[in-house]
C-alpha cells in the first residue's frame, strides 16, 4: 500500500497460505506499481531485505526448552534454505523470540554484519510508552525525547531516568512520577494478548510497526531529516549490543547500511540491574535451545 518496493515475495511453508495472502495482497496494492508474487527461500536469499514472520507457537503444557527448541530448528531450517545470501542484505525478525532469533540468525552468518539483521524488540513497547507521555502530558510526539524501552518483548524495561518532556526529565513531572506504576502494564504485551484472545491473531500492529521501521530505514537511505516518533532514525531494536556482548532490544540510529550506531544510556541502578537479567536469561535461552537440538 506505501509503494516502499519494486517486488515482493512472500514465501511460506504452506503453499495454500502463501497464495491466499498473494491473492488477498494483491487486493491491497492495487494502484500501486509493486509486483507482487510467491517466491522460494533461495529468492528469498537473494533480495535486499527479508521480513520474517515465521513462528511455532507453543503447545500447551510444552516445556519452554522445548519449545525454544523447536524455534531455533524452524530459524536453522529458513536459514539453509535460504542460503546462500546476498552481501548486502537486511533481515528484519517479527517473531517471537525475537532476541532467539536474531542470536541464531548473526551465529548462522557470520559474515553478515550485525549491523544488517534486527528485529523488531521492544519497538512497539517504546511506543506505548511516548504515547503515555504525550497523553498524560497534552503535549506532542516531537516533544518527547529519549524515551525508551530496552530489554525483551516479554519483560520491556522502562529508561525512565532518560526519558524527557520538553527538555524535563520526566523524574521532575510530579504527576508522571505519581501514574509511575501504571506504566509497566501499559507498556507490556498485554495488549497483544487480549487482542488475541478476542479474534486469535493480532497482525495490524506488528505490520504497521515493520512498515514504519522500513520507511526510517529508507528515509535514512535518502538522508532525509524527518520528524515524529515513526519517522526519525532513532528506533529501538532486538540487536546486539556490543558492550554488553549481549543480544537484546537497544535504541539504535539507522543509517543506509542498517544499524548506524548504538545509543548509550546513562542507566539507574536499578535499570541496569534489570539489564543484566535480561542478558542472563537471554543467554540461558540461547544455550538451552541448542542442548536439544
Ligand atoms: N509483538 C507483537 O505485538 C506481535 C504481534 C503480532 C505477531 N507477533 C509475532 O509474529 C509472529 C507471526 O505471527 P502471525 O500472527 O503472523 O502468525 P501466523 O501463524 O499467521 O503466521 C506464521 C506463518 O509462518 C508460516 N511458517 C511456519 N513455519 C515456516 C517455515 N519453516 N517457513 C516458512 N513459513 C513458515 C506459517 O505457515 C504461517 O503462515 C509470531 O511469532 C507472533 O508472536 C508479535
Amino acid at each position: 500500500m506505501e509503494d516502499l518496493a519494486k517486488e515482493i515475495l512472500l514465501v511460506d511453508m504452506s503453499s495454500n497460505i502463501v497464495q491466499g495472502q498473494v491473492l488477498d495482497l494483491a487486493e491491497a496494492s492495487e494502484g500501486t506499481n509493486i509486483v507482487l508474487r510467491a517466491g522460494t527461500f533461495k529468492e528469498a536469499g537473494q533480495s535486499s531485505l527479508v521480513i520474517i514472520t515465521a513462528d511455532v507457537e507453543p503447545y500447551e503444557d510444552e516445556e519452554r526448552n522445548e519449545w525454544l527448541t523447536r524455534s531455533r530448528r524452524l530459524f536453522l531450517g529458513i536459514m539453509s534454505s535460504m542460503s546462500p545470501i546476498h552481501d548486502d542484505i537486511l533481515i528484519v525478525v517479527a517473531s517471537e523470540p525475537t532476541d532467539l532469533y536474531v542470536h541464531v540468525l548473526a551465529e548462522y552468518f557470520p559474515r553478515l554484519s550485525p549491523k544488517r539483521v534486527f528485529g523488531i524488540g521492544t519497538a512497539m513497547a517504546t511506543f506505548r510508552f511516548q504515547t503515555w507521555l504525550t497523553q498524560l502530558t497534552d503535549t506532542k510526539i516531537n516533544d518527547i525525547t529519549d524515551a525508551y524501552c530496552i530489554g525483551t518483548q516479554s519483560d520491556p524495561i522502562v529508561v525512565w531516568s532518560y526519558a524527557k518532556v520538553q527538555n524535563t526529565s520526566i523524574a521532575f513531572i510530579p504527576l508522571l512520577v505519581s501514574q509511575r506504576s501504571a506504566l509497566d502494564t501499559v507498556v507490556s504485551n498485554h495488549r497483544y494478548h487480549l487482542i488475541r484472545k478476542r479474534k486469535g491473531k493480532a497482525w495490524y500492529g506488528v505490520a504497521a510497526t515493520v512498515v514504519r521501521l522500513i520507511k526510517g530505514f529508507l528515509n535514512a537511505q535518502q538522508d532525509k531529516v524527518m520528524t515524529g516518533a515513526f519517522n526519525q532514525r532513532t528506533w529501538v531494536l532486538s540487536v546486539y549490543v556490543p558492550h554488553l556482548d549481549a543480544y537484546m532490544s537497544w535504541p539504535v540510529k539507522l543509517n543506509r547500511h542498517g544499524i548506524e550506531e548504538i545509543i548509550e544510556l546513562p542507566l539507574s541502578s536499578e535499570e541496569l540491574e534489570k539489564v543484566n537479567k535480561v542478558k542472563e536469561s537471554n543467554q540461558y535461552d540461547f544455550h538451552t535451545s541448542a542442548q536439544l537440538l
